[in-house]
């Protein structure tokens, strides 16, 4: 049985609705605006919501969707519009909808979706019970980490080749260590093989193996590292690079799970499991005939796509948090307290290092504030400061006094139809607003302020006339 929710201004619509589904089992209730609607999916858990897109008070498709799907129990969302378009059912997919339906779609093939989505909710619900997932050192609970995990908990299930896709250091390499940690296979090695890393003289070597005097610095047998995956689970990192003649030999390891080890006659076989990671686009790669087609459609009958850390800022907190205990501790410190502004300036910055960027610069700023008992915004890098700034400026544009902002270049005249700044405005803004900030914390302490700030003896005084501070 389904608990179902229908968002839909036609009350007798939802009453013959609600009736037919009770009917058949599962608890449907109504209501009439989407603000109610949203209010009832935060408030209660649905497994599936069937929603409206033009309501009195918004727009279901736009307004709607994105909030119901991170709501606490995540329901399958069914959109149900008068007004069907190809660009509404694009977008509704797209969005994360389970299905899109016309009205006057038959209640018939109404309950018929309802049926589908309960009964993947329900096996879903088996799944995420029978397996609690052992999620290694991941870290954070996004809607799009949740939904990554999803994915990590279905192929650790299965035997199937896995292809992880994200920019770097978004934490591809722990969602594969995840999925091997957590399928059968966990008892045998995870062997990564930085495909980025490997000399291309050496690469066939390394993987296949080979025998003493296969070639002139072969001085003895040297297991491949797909043997040494026997049993376990090879993980291919940034497998766009590898070559495309070993791509074809890889191809068929792969389906025979048997190959040649260098200057051997005879071929062993390795029961291996295939994970492959990349943050190249590989379908633009085998469009450029860089990358076989073959080997691409083998590498992923499952694909998770890691999102970048700026689309998942909500973990961006547990990261720190995490971090900066795991750093104390391991620098045998006191743990420090943190200040929201330390977080809040952590959140507006884009990351395009990702997770990683994130390590170095929480390290960075522990190591230069040994004696600090709480972070504040004010001890990290400039540049991810010049950018919380700039962005709350951006929000807010400060009433400016005519006198403050000389004239853009081309603006004369017409600055009401402008009401950015120039980029230098914004930078000594931010310049302004971190040394202001800075001194406040620390004191008149020049040299603790050069240290924190990274800025020369002569540089920080300049700035400090220049800004009257
Ligand atoms: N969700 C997370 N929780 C905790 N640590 C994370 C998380 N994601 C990434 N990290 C950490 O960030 C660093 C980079 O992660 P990882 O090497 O898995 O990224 P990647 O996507 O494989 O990067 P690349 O493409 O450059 O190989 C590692 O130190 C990893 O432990």
């Amino acid at each position: 049985m389904a608990k179902v929710l229908i968002i839909d201004d036609d009350p007798e619509f939802c009453r013959v609705f609600c009736r037919m589904a009770g009917q058949l089992g599962h608890a449907a209730v109504s209501v009439q605006r989407l603000g109610d609607g949203l209010l009832k999916v935060y408030a209660e858990a649905f497994d599936v919501v069937f929603l409206d897109v033009r309501m009195p008070d918004g727009n279901g498709l736009v307004d709607g969707l994105p909030q119901i799907r991170e709501a606490p129990s995540c329901p399958e969302v069914i959109i149900i519009t008068g007004f069907g378009s190809q660009d509404g059912a694009e977008l509704a997919i797209c969005s994360g909808a389970w299905d899109y339906l016309e009205k006057p779609a038959s209640l018939e093939r109404m309950m018929l979706a309802l049926l589908r989505a309960s009964q993947y909710r329900e096996a879903k619900a088996c799944r995420n019970t029978a397996m609690a997932l052992k999620r290694g050192n991941i870290v954070g609970n996004s809607p799009g980490l949740a939904g990554c995990l999803d994915l990590v908990a279905q192929a650790a299930g299965s035997d199937v080749n896995v292809l992880i896709k994200g920019e770097t250091g978004t934490g591809k390499e722990l969602i594969a260590a995840a999925i091997h940690e957590n399928s059968p296979r966990a008892a045998g090695n995870f062997v990564v093989v930085d495909c980025a890393a490997l000399p291309e003289s050496l690469i066939e070597s390394m993987l296949f193996g080979h025998c003493r005097g296969a070639f002139t610095d072969a001085t003895h047998d040297r297991v491949g590292l797909i043997k040494q995956a026997d049993g376990g689970t090879l993980l291919l990192d940034e497998v766009g690079e590898l070559p495309f003649t070993v791509q074809k030999a890889f191809l068929r390891v792969l389906q025979e799970r048997r190959f040649r080890p260098l200057g051997s006659s005879r071929e062993i076989n390795s029961n291996f499991r295939l994970i492959a990671a990349s943050n190249r686009d590989l379908y633009q790669m085998v469009k450029a005939g860089h990358f076989r087609e073959d080997l691409f459609f083998r590498l992923q009958t499952i694909t998770i796509a890691v999102p970048p850390l700026r689309s998942r800022v909500e973990d961006i907190r547990d990261l720190v948090l995490h971090q900066v205990h795991r750093i104390c501790r391991y620098c045998r410190i006191d743990s420090k307290g943190i200040s929201p502004d330390f977080i809040e300036a952590l959140e507006s910055y884009e990351w395009p290092g990702n997770v990683r960027e994130l390590i170095h610069v929480i390290e960075r700023t522990i190591t230069l504030t040994r004696d600090e008992p709480t972070l504040y915004a004010c001890h990290l890098p400039l540049h991810i400061r010049v950018k919380a700034a700039r962005n709350s400026v951006s929000h807010s544009p400060p009433a400016q006094k005519a006198s403050d902002s000389p004239p853009t270049p081309g603006s004369a005249g017409t600055s009401g139809n402008h009401p950015l700044t120039t980029l230098q405005q914004a930078r000594e803004s931010a310049e302004r607003q971190y040394l202001a900030d800075l001194i406040r914390s620390v004191g008149r302490d020049i040299d603790r302020c050069c240290r924190l700030s990274g800025l020369s003896r002569a540089r920080f005084y300049q700035l400090l006339k220049k800004y009257e501070l």
